[in-house]
């Protein structure tokens, strides 16, 4: 459990955030020189807030109205950042275990043997830094900051540095850290879909405040929070249970009380929760339940917001029945046409060629 109410002025940037996470993932997201790295550096202790606390687990890191501050030593968090950060002139293997330096005796949790195996990087120990590409050198790291035995990992885009490859290669490695060694996470990116993908909760960071804060379902369903993102890059997340896979056509079967969601090919399994990403631009609206057309998922809501600038497009956000959200990208002509407005019922159409396994995550349990 972490809970952080922090006030901090670096130059002309005045921090002033607060948030709170029970475990798990936390994403901290927002567009560049929102505040992101300052927040973790604050978490970490590589600075110290003008005011506030930071609690972990419900003991301060901080907290300067009793005049506690806690070194970025003694805190034991694990830090992982873009750049892996190794110890150039030591080998992998003792570069993982400079981490275990830092955990008490008592306190180590977690062995090197499953870190090495769940990394995939037994066959690297002898080497040094210099000789591993940029994938390689990030899981060292991941392993160097979980064999401390951290009570807190905090991620600083981890996978900004690397090609769209590897980081599939990696994100499955960080979700097992969140579901295997139960280690609470704060990730910052800006990457909607690594966000999407491993956070339970999201916080938005812009100009050194929060200004959205939730779950990911309905943080990514308000339009307005990916207000910077152009309108290829907007997506929603949508939670369904898989219900089944039809093998003869290759198609997994989500349920979600607006209707059922098709997917190319396998999702998870029967029963377990996914969680969806919807592009904008896949979204069609319409009026009337739809006949004579190939797409097959036809979810049921009701506008919730339209978001407009003098562009010829729109955002709209469509509240799913039951629960969750869908962004539709429309033309402000389209809109005006339907009569479509903020209270109307509506059909949000998904062509099922849209979404794919790359689209789909297990949901954080
Ligand atoms: N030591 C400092 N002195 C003065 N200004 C600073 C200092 N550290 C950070 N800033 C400013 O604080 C703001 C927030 O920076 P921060 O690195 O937290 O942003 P960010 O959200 O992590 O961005 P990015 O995604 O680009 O890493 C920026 O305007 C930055 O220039």
């Amino acid at each position: 459990m972490i809970r952080a109410a922090i006030k901090k002025t670096l130059g002309t940037f005045e921090l002033d955030i607060s948030f709170e996470n029970d475990g798990g993932v936390i994403a901290l997201f927002g567009p560049s020189g929102s505040g992101k790295s300052a927040t973790i550096g604050l978490i970490a202790g590589l600075t110290r807030p003008d005011s506030g606390a930071i609690l972990l687990d419900g003991r301060p890191l901080v907290d300067t109205a009793k005049g506690v501050f806690v070194p970025a030593h003694a805190r034991r968090i694990g830090l992982v950042f873009q750049d892996a950060q190794l110890f150039p002139h030591l080998s992998v293997k003792h570069n993982l275990l400079f981490g275990r330096f830092f955990a008490p005796k008592a306190e180590r949790r977690i062995a090197l043997e499953p870190v090495i195996e769940t990394l995939g990087i037994g066959h690297l120990l002898d080497r040094r830094p210099g000789r591993l590409s940029g994938g390689e050198k990030q899981r060292v790291a991941i392993g160097r900051a979980l064999i401390s035995s951290p009570r807190l990992l905090l991620m600083d885009e981890p996978l900004a540095a690397l090609d769209s490859t590897r980081k599939q290669e990696i994100l499955p490695l960080i979700e097992r850290l969140r579901d295997e060694f139960r280690i609470p996470i704060v990730y910052v990116s800006h990457a909607v879909e690594e966000v999407a993908r491993l956070a339970a909760r999201v916080v938005v960071l812009a100009g050194g405040r929060v200004v959205a804060a939730g779950t990911v379902e309905d943080v990514f369903g308000d339009s307005a929070a990916q207000a910077g993102e152009s309108r290829f890059r907007r997506a929603s997340f949508v939670t369904a249970r898989v219900a089944g896979y039809d093998e003869a056509w290759g198609l997994t079967e989500l349920a979600h009380p607006a209707g059922t969601i098709w997917l190319a090919g396998r999702a998870g399994p029967p029963g377990r929760d996914c969680r969806v990403a919807v592009r904008a631009v896949d979204v069609t609206l319409a009026t009337a339940r739809p006949a004579g057309l190939s797409v097959r998922t036809v979810l049921t809501g009701t506008i919730g917001r339209i978001d407009t600038d003098d562009g010829p497009l729109a955002a709209v956000t469509v509240d799913l029945a039951g629960h969750g959200h869908v962004v539709a990208s429309a033309t402000r002509k389209a809109l005006d046409e339907l009569g479509l407005a903020p209270g109307r019922p509506v059909f949000a159409l998904i062509k099922t060629v849209a979404l794919d396994e790359q689209t789909v995550a297990l949901a954080p349990r």
